[in-house]
């Protein structure tokens, strides 16, 4: 929709005979974005040759789980010129892969210079109605990001640039682990203070782990980072604060996704998260706890109790530890 306010034809592709159809003849999204209406720019089809054909640009939303799979459908179609932008929020389950470098594998005869990954706090249910809205665009290459950014910028939607595509992705992958947290805290009817110490420590271990795995730490005060976190964490918007929310209420996992009916990204990315924490040799304390309530059914109360009960510590742990002598002074 941003980039037909832009005065762009967008086409897109899907995988749903049905949705293509009400797309394309009454510009409605229903089971996505109910009571909206879409421009006629906005035009749909089943066929990803008919998506491709003369396309400057490409953006992927798939999900992190299909992105393999989707990326793998438009590799025929894709030329050397192609800016190939994603959006997707997670790791590949498994590799553990970032989805720029899933699509770097997959498309070879693109250059890594013309992938680009947009962030930032974004729900669809505003940007749709032209609230104000603020992402990140990031590449390693400074010429394809301004690119995007000329192509989705307008006066509701602004995009800066942000060359580290590492800490964009890790930023935008983890804060959904977070974001179940702050679901579950409200579910628990815990207060504000329950949720802004979620935010601060959730930030904490993101970069904690980002860092390691070639972050700048500077990105996760940035909208990849903290504003992601904070806007997943508080709107009930944010799929990943209800599904965390209705594990609270005591829904089980299943019973969860069921009443969902949208991707739900941290409950992956909580696994993943987990194993990189073991990679890296990281703490993660508050994805430990919710991979426990997610695959091991610990109850939420106790995950909470756990987490307030860790061996007392300094509160930038492992990243500046003051010398001992300084602190008596
Ligand atoms: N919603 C938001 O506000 C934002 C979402 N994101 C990210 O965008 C990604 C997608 O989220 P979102 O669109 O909200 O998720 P939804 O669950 O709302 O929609 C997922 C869409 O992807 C399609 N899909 C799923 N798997 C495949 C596949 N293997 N092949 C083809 N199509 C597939 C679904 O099709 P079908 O209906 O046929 O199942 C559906 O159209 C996530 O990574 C999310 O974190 C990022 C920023 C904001
Ligand atoms: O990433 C998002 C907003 O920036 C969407 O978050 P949810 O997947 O939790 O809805």
């Amino acid at each position: 929709s941003v980039l037909a306010d832009n005065g762009l034809e967008v086409m897109i592709w899907s995988r749903n005979q049905k949705q293509v159809e009400e797309i394309n003849l009454k510009h409605t999204n229903s089971k996505y974005l109910p009571n909206i209406s879409l421009s006629d720019r906005i035009k749909a089809t089943t066929s990803i040759e008919e998506a491709m054909n003369g396309t400057a640009a490409v953006i992927i939303v798939a999900p992190s789980s299909g992105m393999r799979e989707v990326a793998s459908k438009i590799k025929p179609y894709v030329h050397e010129d192609h800016l190939i932008v994603h959006a997707t929020k997670g790791f590949e389950p498994k590799s553990l892969k970032r989805m720029s470098q899933v699509i770097a594998e997959e498309f070879t005869t693109i250059e890594e210079e013309n992938i680009a990954v947009l962030s930032g706090p974004s729900h669809a249910e505003e940007v749709i109605n032209k609230s104000p809205t603020t992402v990140v665009i990031s590449s390693v290459n400074l010429k394809a990001a301004e690119k995007v950014q000329d192509l989705f910028i307008n006066s509701y939607f602004r995009v800066y640039t942000n060359p580290d595509i590492i800490g964009v992705e890790i930023g935008a992958a983890l804060k959904n682990i977070i974001a179940l947290g702050g679901g579950m805290s409200d579910g628990l009817s815990f207060g504000d203070n329950a949720k802004a110490a979620l935010i601060t420590r959730g930030l904490a271990e993101i970069a904690r782990l980002g860092v390691a795995m070639g972050a700048n730490p500077l990105t996760f005060i940035g909208l990849a980072g903290i504003g992601d976190l904070v806007v997943t964490c508080t709107s009930q918007h944010s799929r990943n604060w209800r599904a965390g929310y209705l594990l609270a209420q005591g829904n089980t996992l299943d019973e969860t996704l069921k009443k969902m009916g949208m991707v739900v990204e941290g409950i992956k990315t909580t696994q993943a998260a987990y194993e990189l924490s073991k990679i890296y040799d990281i703490k993660m304390p508050i994805a430990s706890e919710l991979y426990e309530v997610l695959f091991n059914k610990k109850e939420p109360k106790f995950a909470v109790e756990d987490l307030m009960g860790r061996v007392k510590t300094h509160e930038m742990e492992d990243i500046a530890k003051p010398s001992s002598k300084k602190w008596v002074e």
